[in-house]
Parts: structure tokens; sequence; C-alpha cells
């Protein structure tokens, strides 16, 4: 074990941060690490250790104390633990025990507001405090994550060296780590992030599904396949070919497992960001509504027993079709992802380099694909999905595509979540006359809420006694 001083510490040794610690490691770094020694947890550092022998540039505790002592000034400490009141409760314990100047990175998935509490709290005690979104799971923490720091922008001068050694590279050789902006902004990104990635996972789901009523799971990985080759490809499309074609014995793996999705709360973060901040992220609450939905299986099960579920698919399946509509669907996604971050930038202050934010989202991370590299290029200079004219054009290309598999879903009896949000959510934006008129009118009508005409200024507020 070296005596040298540590030049970073890890606080949590578990999936991601045993990972994350290993990627420190090997740039060279003497690295400090410490997990709770709690009951049933005595032996996680222990363990760790001597599994990484091997690596004489970390040093284990199990006490607070000496871990702290064990770092160089200003300390530099990751907390990769699990998010919500453990944070709480690690900072309290943390904070008294440092000195000024130091600085803690929350590497978990917290809340951003709860970010933005903790910075205020920190900086009252003169400890520096970076929310670092983190994504790119275990393999991506042990081999280069895609990193999304905000907070002060002078004390990630002092963490930046490390964060952007560790971090995956994008197509140019950049880290995929940047700074985001202040206070709870880099958890933010990381929030929106999941949120798109739940609708990346829901609409591979519903491909999944309905490709199931006519093809095998290793037609559907060969269709896949094709897909990931080209302008589709993507991390999440790159695991699901491997997980259909996954056997245990003569099984697909795929075939036995339950269908009730779980969620860890971030995928409803964002879809509640979205309400607050005003901005139609119909896929995202989609995508959240349809883990929910498929978690009440016993439910499910009485009910299909009451009605006909006979819903076999008469016709061939067109792939191509599913090709266009799935690209459609990819695109509004991200459209609305970025919408929101966009809003947030502009209500909070922030600033958002989404350029930026694309390029360290184009590897490392679980929504990394080939999109984000071309998102990357055009948010240089445009600030829309909408703007961009290649973007448009998929668009106005798949919107037919995805009307033909919305039909062939609704006549098979089977739902399509997020496609129907995307296509719902194209329809409307695209639409210069809505039927919200006559909301207006009903909101008058009973609340004498006032509504606007279109033969005067918008300006001008009516009230009718109806
Ligand atoms: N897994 C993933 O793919 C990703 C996870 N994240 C986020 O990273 C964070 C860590 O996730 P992950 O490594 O998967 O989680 P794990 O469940 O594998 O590890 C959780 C860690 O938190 C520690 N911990 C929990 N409660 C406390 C507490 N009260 N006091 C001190 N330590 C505590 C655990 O210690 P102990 O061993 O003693 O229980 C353990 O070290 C989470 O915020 C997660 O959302 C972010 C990106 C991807
Ligand atoms: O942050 C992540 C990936 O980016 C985590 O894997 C996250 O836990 C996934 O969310 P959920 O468990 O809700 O599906």
């Amino acid at each position: 074990m070296s005596s040298k001083k540590s030049d970073f510490g890890v606080f949590g040794l578990g999936v991601m941060g045993s990972s994350i610690s290993l990627n420190i490691a090997d740039k060279g770094y003497e690295l400090s690490v410490y997990n709770r020694a709690d009951s049933g947890e005595e032996e996680v550092v222990k363990n760790f250790i001597s599994a990484n022998a091997d690596r004489p540039n970390i040093k284990g505790f199990t006490d607070l104390k000496l871990f702290i002592d064990s770092m160089a000034r200003p300390r530099k400490i990751l907390i990769m633990i699990k998010a919500g009141p453990a944070v709480d409760l690690v900072l309290n314990s943390l904070i008294p025990m440092l000195s000024e100047g130091d600085i803690i990175i929350d590497g978990g998935n917290s809340h951003y507001l709860n970010t933005k509490r903790r910075f205020d709290l920190a900086q009252s005690q003169g400890i520096e405090f970076i929310g670092a979104g983190i994504s790119g799971g275990e393999e991506g923490a042990r081999k280069g994550p895609s990193i999304m720091p905000g907070g002060r922008k002078e004390s990630y001068a002092y963490v930046s060296e490390i964060l952007e050694a560790i971090a995956a590279k994008d197509d140019f050789g950049k880290t995929c780590c940047t700074y985001i902006g202040p206070d709870g902004s880099g958890h933010f990104i990381k929030m929106v992030h999941n949120g798109i990635e739940y609708v990346e996972m829901q609409l591979l789901a519903e491909l999944y599904g309905l490709m199931s009523k006519r093809m095998t799971n290793d037609e559907i990985a060969a269709v896949f396949e094709s897909w990931n080759k080209g302008k589709l490809s993507s991390y999440l499309l790159e695991i699901t070919i491997l997980i259909l074609r996954k056997k245990e014995g003569s099984s697909y793996l795929i075939d036995m497992i339950l269908d009730k999705a779980g969620n860890k709360g971030t995928g409803s973060w964002s879809s509640k960001a979205a309400f607050d901040l005003g901005i139609p992220n119909t896929m995202m609450s989609a995508a959240v509504f349809a883990r929910y939905i498929s978690s009440f299986k016993e439910v499910r099960e009485n009910m299909s027993k009451l009605v006909r579920t006979d819903s076999n698919m008469e016709q061939e399946l067109n792939i191509s079709i599913l090709e266009k509509s799935y690209e459609f669907a990819r695109l509004v996604n991200h459209q609305q992802g970025f919408k929101l971050m966009q809003q947030a930038s502009e209500s909070y202050g922030w600033n958002l380099d989404f350029s930026e934010i694309a390029r360290i989202w184009s590897n490392g991370c679980i929504i990394k694909s080939h999109l984000m590299n071309i998102l990357y290029k055009e948010f240089q200079t445009k600030e829309d999905l909408f703007e961009m004219e290649t973007v448009n054009k998929a668009l106005v290309k798949g919107e037919s595509a995805t009307r033909e598999i919305l039909m062939t879903a609704l006549r098979s009896r089977f739902s399509l979540h997020c496609f129907s949000a995307a296509y719902h959510y194209w329809v409307d934006m695209t639409t210069e006359r809505l039927p919200a008129n006559l909301i207006q009118a009903q909101r008058d009508f009973f609340g004498a809420h006032t509504y606007q005409r279109i033969d005067a200024p918008e300006s001008d507020f009516y009230h009718t006694k109806w």
C-alpha cells in the first residue's frame, strides 16, 4: 500500500462505486475508497481490496476519519451511494469532518432540487459541492462513463482533470465529461437523460411486442441487427439484440422474464419537471405509465379473462415501415427531451450548451447513439430539432409510417404508448387550429377564466355571459 496521500476518494463501493474506483485507479491516481461497515457490510472494503491486490494505488477504509485523513487537500470525494435520504445522512457525517475548500461530488442519481439544497448547505460550511450525473451503468463506470457535473465552475476546475480522464471519449477523442452549469443543472441533465432512456427502452419494448406477434425472437433480433448498422444504431438497440438472442438451455431467457417493469424514479421526476415547466413531454410520461401499468400484473391477469384477448395479427409486418416509424418516434423523443432542458435552462438561467450535452452523450452513456453525433453538429447552429432540416424531413416521412403501425397495432389489440404519443404530439405540433377553443369556452363558462379571440389582438381577453 502506498504511503502517499490520495488524489481522490470514493465513498460507496456498490455497483457503480467499485467500477468507477477501478477506472480511477487504472488512470494512475492514488485513490482512497470507503464503504460503511454496518451489519452485513463488514467485508465490502476488505473484499474489494483483496480482489484488487495488484493495485497498490488503492487504499481501503471503513473508518471515516482515516479515510478523510488519507487524502491530499483540497480533498476530492465522490459519493456513489443510493440516492435519497442516505445522501443527506452521509453529508451530515462527512461535512463536519472536512476542511474549507474540500470538494464533495455526488455522482448518484440525486434529484436536482435536493442537489441545489445540498449545494447551499455545503457552501454555508465552506465545502464545495458538485452534483454530477454519471451514466453508463456498471460497464460504463468501469471503462468510461458520460459525466455531467453541475456546481460552481471554480470548484469543477479542481476535479476536472480526474473526471475528464475517467470519462468515455467521443468520436473525436474528446472526453465525454463537460461542465454543465450551476447548482442542480448536472443532475437535471442526468434526469432528462434517464427520461429519454425510458422512452428509448419503451419504444424497443413496443416494437418487440408487436413484432413478436408474427416473428420469432431470432427474427426480431436479425431486423434490429440490420437497423443497428445504420443511422438508428444505439447502445440500447445493441443490447436488445443480445437480450433477444440469450438462451438458457433451449429456452430464450426473455420468454422467462416476468412482464413487470421496475423503476427507481428518474423517469417520473423528468415527467414531473416537464409538467412544472410547461413542456409537453408526452413520450416520457407515456413510458413511465407503461411501466406502472405493467406492474399491475394480477389485475391484468384477471381482466384478461373477461375480455376477448384474441389479438392475432392478420397482416405481415412491413419492416421498412416499422423502421421509418422507429426513426420518427426516436426523433420526437429527442425533440421533447431537449425541449425540456431548454426550458429549464431558460427558467433557471443555466445557459446550457446543447451541442456539448449531445456530444458527451455520444459515448459512455446508456442513450449513446448515432443520432447523438448528428445532434452534436446540428445544435452548433440550431436550437430545436424541428429546425434541423434532416430531422424535419425524416419526421414528415415517418408520419404516414407511424400511422400505419398504429392502425396495425389497434387492429391487433396491441398498445403502443410511446409510438402513439409521438404521433399525436407531431400531428398537433404541425396543426394550425386545435380544438382548444372549446376548452377555453368551457373554462370561461364555468369559471369566468376569459378567452382570446381570433378576430381581436391576443392581448385582449373576453368574458361571455354564456
Ligand atoms: N447501477 C446503475 O446502472 C447506475 C446507478 N446510478 C446511481 O448511482 C448510485 C449508486 O448506485 P449503485 O452503485 O447501482 O447502487 P448499489 O446498490 O450497488 O450501491 C449502493 C451503495 O450505497 C451505499 N449506501 C446505501 N445507503 C447508505 C447509507 N445510508 N449510508 C452509507 N452508504 C449507503 C451502499 O453501502 P452498503 O454496501 O453498505 O449497503 C452501497 O455502497 C445511485 O444513486 C444510482 O441511482 C447512476 C448511473 C447508473
Ligand atoms: O441511471 C441509470 C442509467 O442511466 C440507472 O441504471 C437507473 O437506475 C435506471 O433507471 P430505472 O432503474 O428507473 O430504470
